[in-house]
């Protein structure tokens, strides 16, 4: 269940928001990104951050605005401003309306990272933990693809999309099973009214029931005014639950007895709410597998599952990755306003090739990354992570490899053969953990079973061997 801290970030500027974004996540904190102090201000009714990041200069509503506000209503919520404005008028002003920190910018990404840990760290020590939202304000993308697995999920979506069944949606993560959500919403006779979105896995279970159903004033501590729960507030419309695998087994049973009779209470209430729903959910796990292991209920699972689409792995549809990779490169570019940049040949075949265990969303923060750092304005094989040459041959039999390249470099009377053979081994294990985890030092520093500090420790220490 995750608990991560989760971080909002307010600026009109794309590239500080991918990159103040991307050092966040690194260091292990959930981020949600707003272009404007408006939209936190309609969010934040419902959910509250457990830190915030700001601009001053911004477009519409302007930080300091911003601040004063969530002063005003949310003192425990700590907000950190960043600004090029370093003047003393606005560092003063940003104080005096209640900034936990300031940042001038440019600042180093190391001391935001910093600035934030010191915001939570206080707040921890001072405050319960607030409701946490499912990915706000995801904007509708079309469906890319023209493999036959894919031509074979939009027949699929066309199909069942008007039926206004419920639909069970299959596949690793990353491979987009929220947009099929989306468009099966879209297409469906409840197209005018909303799509609400719950990640089960984001929210701590003790707040689910109330996200799910909502919650009467005075129902728990926190509870200061009475709450629409996702059920409510999807109405007419569907409600699309992300990760249902790590739905609690008390609220399973609680669920299924909603889909079952339409009706509920909010958490502490007694007025019954009626609301017409149309439930799409998805996961990336083995659902059949937990219901044998007693995890999950077969009847709720039954009940989700009339019927089931099913998005196969980036890499059982090797044909859409060159479009997929073109296509985001290009957007990329435009959202971060950088210029375009094309694939090169080499390069293109490399992506076609790798294995890509984040799917689409692994790709797609690839091509964030190439548009912003990789030098010139055609990517090369060079600029791609996973693609450097190694000196020793991995996969197959790479321990064979290993031997035939020892005893070559033993004949030639090198001296220093383990320092360099752990060094190569290092680096392509660091880079294939990396890679699988789209740049999270910490999740790879996991996957490889070492802390994260050991693994920045020996990064740095890899690069500077290679300089
Ligand atoms: N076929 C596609 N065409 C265009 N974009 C896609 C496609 N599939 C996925 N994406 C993009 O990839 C990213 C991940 O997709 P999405 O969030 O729908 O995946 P998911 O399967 O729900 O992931 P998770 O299981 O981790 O929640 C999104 O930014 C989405 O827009």
């Amino acid at each position: 269940m995750a608990e991560t801290a989760l971080v909002w970030l307010v600026d009109d500027d794309r590239a500080v928001r991918f990159v103040l974004a991307a050092a966040l996540r690194d260091a292990g904190l959930r981020v949600a990104e707003f272009e404007e102090a408006e939209s936190v201000l309609a969010l934040i009714e419902q959910h509250v951050p457990d830190l915030l990041f700001t601009d001053v200069r911004m477009s519409g509503q302007g930080g300091l605005k911003l601040l004063e506000r969530l002063h005003a209503h949310y003192a425990q919520l700590p907000v950190i401003v960043m600004s090029a404005y370093t003047d003393v008028a606005t560092t003063a002003a940003a104080y005096k309306h209640g900034a936990f920190d300031y940042l001038p910018k440019p600042f180093d990404l190391d001391q935001a990272v910093a600035a934030a840990q010191r915001a939570l760290a206080q707040r921890r020590s001072q405050a319960a933990p607030p409701a946490a939202p499912s990915r706000p304000g995801p904007r509708e993308t079309e469906l890319i693809g023209r493999s036959a697995a894919m031509r074979e999920v939009f027949r699929a979506i066309g199909r069942v999309a008007a039926s206004g069944l419920n639909v069970l949606i299959t596949g690793e993560t990353g491979t987009g099973k929220e947009l099929v959500a989306r468009a099966l919403h879209t297409h469906s006779a409840r197209a005018l009214r909303s799509v609400v979105a719950l990640n089960t896995a984001a929210i701590p279970s003790e707040l689910l029931e109330s996200e799910l159903f909502g919650h009467e004033m005075g129902a728990f501590t926190g509870a200061t005014r009475r709450h629409a729960g996702r059920f409510e507030q999807a109405d007419g419309g569907t409600l699309f639950l992300d990760e249902i695998g790590d739905m609690p087994l008390l609220l399973q049973t609680r669920l299924l007895r909603v889909l079952a009779e339409g009706e509920f209470y909010r958490v502490g209430g007694r007025e019954l709410i009626r609301a017409d729903v149309r439930v799409i959910a998805a996961t990336h796990q083995d659902l059949e597998a937990k219901v044998a292991r007693g995890e999950f209920r077969a009847d709720l699972m039954h009940r989700l599952d009339v019927v089931r689409i099913h998005l196969p792995s980036l890499r059982e549809r090797r044909e859409d990755i060159g479009l997929l990779a073109e296509h985001f490169l290009a957007r990329a570019a435009e959202e971060l306003k950088v210029g375009a940049k094309r694939w090169s040949a080499k390069a293109l075949a490399a992506v076609e090739r790798f294995d890509w265990p984040g799917n689409v969303r692994q790709l797609e923060n690839l091509c964030r990354r190439l548009a912003v750092m990789a030098p010139g304005r055609e990517v090369r094989v060079e600029d791609l992570p996973f693609q450097r040459e190694t000196a020793v041959p991995a996969e197959p039999g790479w321990g064979e490899g290993l031997r035939r390249w020892a005893e070559r470099e033993l004949a030639a009377g090198r001296s220093d053969l383990h320092a360099a053979a752990v060094a190569e081994l290092e680096r392509v294990l660091f880079e294939a953990a990396l890679a699988a985890h789209d740049g999270h030092r910490q999740h790879a520093a996991e996957a490889l079973g070492l802390g994260r500090n050991t693994l920045t420790r020996k990064l740095g220490s890899s690069r500077r061997r290679r300089e």
